[in-house]
């Protein structure tokens, strides 16, 4: 898939600019701050409903402006769509596609994919447990829209839980107010168990199907490294009963299913509910997860693997975000669709032999997006289409459009 066509309207630095674009590869250079990652966010935004730079919509909003709107049109197996994104802060957003209104925005989610490369990928290896979480939900999404819904379903359960357990927790032991909160949490607590369950479910079988990808991954970006030794476990926040670990290991394929998973959450709700009383927060579920990422040393050895986070060099764990990138990017590949791959800013991190190796690894692309402040930052085998963006202009330099 790729954007033939990005129209955007007070979308950050922009009060209006219109881009024609071409598959193949495209580099956006700049001086700092002149607009260049505003337009790969406002294509990445499409994608994903959210921006990788910030949490909330209000900063993509041009300032002074009361919405912005980001249209692009989409060419997927030779069809064009038009996708369009009106961003309206604290208010509902709204989504048309080729101009049709759609009743939820999230119904955009899937239509074009995109797997961003960017220097805050370096959170991914050394940030929060939620970072990592939210790599995988937002790759869960990409493949599975539907799961969104999950997502979200699960969150409204949280929050919910969680002030129900506040109730509880500050009423008076034994008052009529801690017996009704005490009533309610045990439909809560079914909830978060099934809709928890199905996360973790789907975060579990993404894992194991990563996997591969990654090792492969690292190995390609590592200098010496083997496909062996980057790896990535799915660690939750609870243990699963004996029988099913057991049921597991001995079969490679198995993973614990759905019910398997609901009840074990269900259990462990029920044994830690006086903690969650006292710290009035749901301590078990897949807000609590990690996703556990470890090196070892080369192949044939037998030595302890080490987290990442604490341990690894800056440039293995540069190396590490760099293949949890491509791994997605793989993945997404083997679905049967080549996302758009956006690699901003990112070369002038890397050195020349990473450089070349990122840019040799995507060059075939059906559509690659680059933003680098200065052209030699762009590697050789990225030649493709040129564009300056300087003072809120985007014009085409390399003589084409
Ligand atoms: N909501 C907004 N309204 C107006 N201007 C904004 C808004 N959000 C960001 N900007 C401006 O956009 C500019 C940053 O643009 P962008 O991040 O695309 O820069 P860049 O060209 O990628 O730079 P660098 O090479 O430093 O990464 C800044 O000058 C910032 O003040």
């Amino acid at each position: 898939m790729y954007v033939s066509h990005l129209s955007l309207h007070d979308f950050r630095s922009y009060a209006s600019a219109d881009v024609a674009l071409e598959p193949g590869v495209t580099a956006f250079i700049g001086r700092n701050g002149q607009g260049k990652t505003n337009l790969v966010e406002a294509i990445d935004y499409l994608s994903r409903l959210t921006s990788h730079r910030v949490a909330t919509d209000a900063p993509l909003i041009r300032a002074g402006a009361e919405q912005a709107v980001v249209r692009a049109a989409v060419v997927r197996d030779g069809r064009t769509a038009t996708l369009e994104i009106e961003l309206n802060p604290g208010r509902t957003n709204r989504a048309r596609i080729n101009k049709s209104p759609l009743p939820r925005a999230r119904e955009l989610l899937g239509l074009v994919r995109t797997v961003v490369f960017s220097p805050e990928d370096l959170t991914l290896v050394k940030g929060d447990p939620s970072d990592r979480r939210r790599f995988l939900d937002d790759l869960l999404v990409l493949r599975t829209p539907r799961l969104a819904g999950v997502r979200a379903d699960y969150d409204r359960v949280l929050r919910q839980r969680n002030t129900l357990l506040k109730t509880a927790g500050h009423a008076r032991r034994g008052s009529s107010s801690q017996e009704g909160a005490l009533a309610t949490l045990g439909v809560w607590d079914a909830h978060l168990a099934r809709t928890g369950a199905e996360l973790l479910a789907e975060r579990i079988a993404l894992v194991d199907q990563l996997r591969p990808y990654v090792g492969k991954a690292y190995e390609t970006v590592a200098r010496g490294a083997s496909r062996d030794d980057a790896e990535i476990t799915y660690k939750p926040s609870f243990e699963l009963p004996r029988s099913v670990v057991e049921e597991v290991a001995q079969q490679p394929s198995r993973n614990p299913t759905q019910a398997e998973l609901t009840e074990a959450l269900l259990e462990e709700v029920e044994r830690r509910r006086r903690d969650e009383l006292d710290r009035g927060v749901s301590l078990v579920g897949p807000h609590r997860d990690e996703l556990l990422l470890t090196l070892g040393n080369g192949p044939g050895d037998s030595g302890t693997r080490l987290p990442v986070k604490g341990y690894a060099s800056h440039g293995e764990s540069w190396s590490f975000a760099l293949a949890l990138r491509l791994a997605s990017y793989d993945l997404l590949r083997s679905d049967g669709d080549d996302p758009i791959l956006i690699l901003d800013d990112v070369f002038a991190e890397l050195d020349t032999e990473r450089r070349a190796q990122l840019a040799d690894l995507v060059a075939g692309a059906e559509q690659v997006l680059v933003t680098a402040a200065v052209a030699a930052d762009v590697p050789a085998a990225l030649a493709g289409a040129r564009f300056e963006v300087a003072g809120g202009q985007v014009r085409r330099t390399d003589g084409v459009g």
